[in-house]
């Protein structure tokens, strides 16, 4: 089964996802982060293909995609090194990439490499469902990959049920109309408020802005999993040679 799929069957509360964007801080630092993650117990591990034109990014995982491209991370590493890693990591691992690198790398070999170096699931933010639904379902159930789409305060109720039915992952909800990486939350509550009184049937979480043991709290009283991105890599960048312990010492004051 699906490992994104086993872990909701399990868990479905208090979940934290964590972003890192591969490549970062060094080249083959990487699977070495993954296997940190994934020993703190961290529920879902989203990796983020870095990229040069990177649309909904703030400040801190532009210069970490940028600094990963400076390294040479491609895609082709990235899955050789989560193929490396496979058979030590529980969590479900999340792929992060913009449609067009996808599109370029070839979309089925793209699904085919997912599947065989353990991804779980992508999320490709600039892929509209409706693309998905009618020209690319058949092939990510092919290759057992599942999608996430998200919702912002500006997608219409409409939209946002027919985003909880597309999505086979978990609905992201970003949290305020902001790019990601602010350094304090930023949570518009009418909008969370709207979308618990929605009542999703899909896994949901929220990101962007999101910190602190307290904002990760407050991201459970509406949904079931909260989302870190910017603030971990914030601590990556300041971990000194020991990200081991860094990492470490961030998962716990969640905790
Ligand atoms: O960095 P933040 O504010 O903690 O938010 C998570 C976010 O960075 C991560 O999920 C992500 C990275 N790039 C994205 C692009 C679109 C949506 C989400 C993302």
């Amino acid at each position: 089964m699906n490992k994104l799929e086993q872990l909701f069957n399990y868990k479905n509360k208090n979940l934290i996802t964590i972003y890192t964007t591969a490549g970062y801080p060094n080249l083959l630092d990487t699977p070495v982060i993954l296997k940190e993650l994934d020993k703190n117990n961290i529920d879902i591990i989203e990796v983020g293909i870095p990229y040069s034109d990177p649309l909904a990014d703030g400040p801190t995982i532009q210069e970490t995609s940028e600094k990963a491209l400076a390294n040479g991370m491609t895609l082709d590493i990235l899955f050789e090194q989560l193929n490396s890693v496979k058979e030590e990591i529980s969590a479900p691992i999340v792929l992060m990439g913009y449609y067009n690198q996808v599109m370029t790398f070839g979309l089925e070999k793209f699904l085919q490499n997912c599947e065989a170096s353990g991804v779980s699931g992508l999320i490709l933010p600039d892929m509209p469902y409706e693309i998905y639904l009618a020209q690319h379902k058949a092939l990510f159930e092919k290759y057992n990959q599942k999608v996430t789409f998200l919702i912002t305060p500006l997608t219409s109720e409409k939209r946002i049920k027919e985003i909880n039915d597309a999505t086979s992952g978990f609905v992201y909800i970003v949290s305020s109309s902001a790019t990601t990486g602010a350094t304090t939350s930023n949570y518009n509550e009418d909008f969370l408020e709207n979308i618990k009184s929605l009542g999703l049937t899909k896994p949901h979480q929220i990101g962007f802005g999101i910190s602190t043991k307290e904002d990760v709290e407050k991201a459970w009283n509406y949904a079931n999993g909260a989302i870190i991105g910017s603030a971990f890599l914030r601590v990556l960048k300041q971990a000194n040679g020991n990200i081991s312990q860094a990492i470490k010492s961030y998962i716990d004051s969640l905790k």
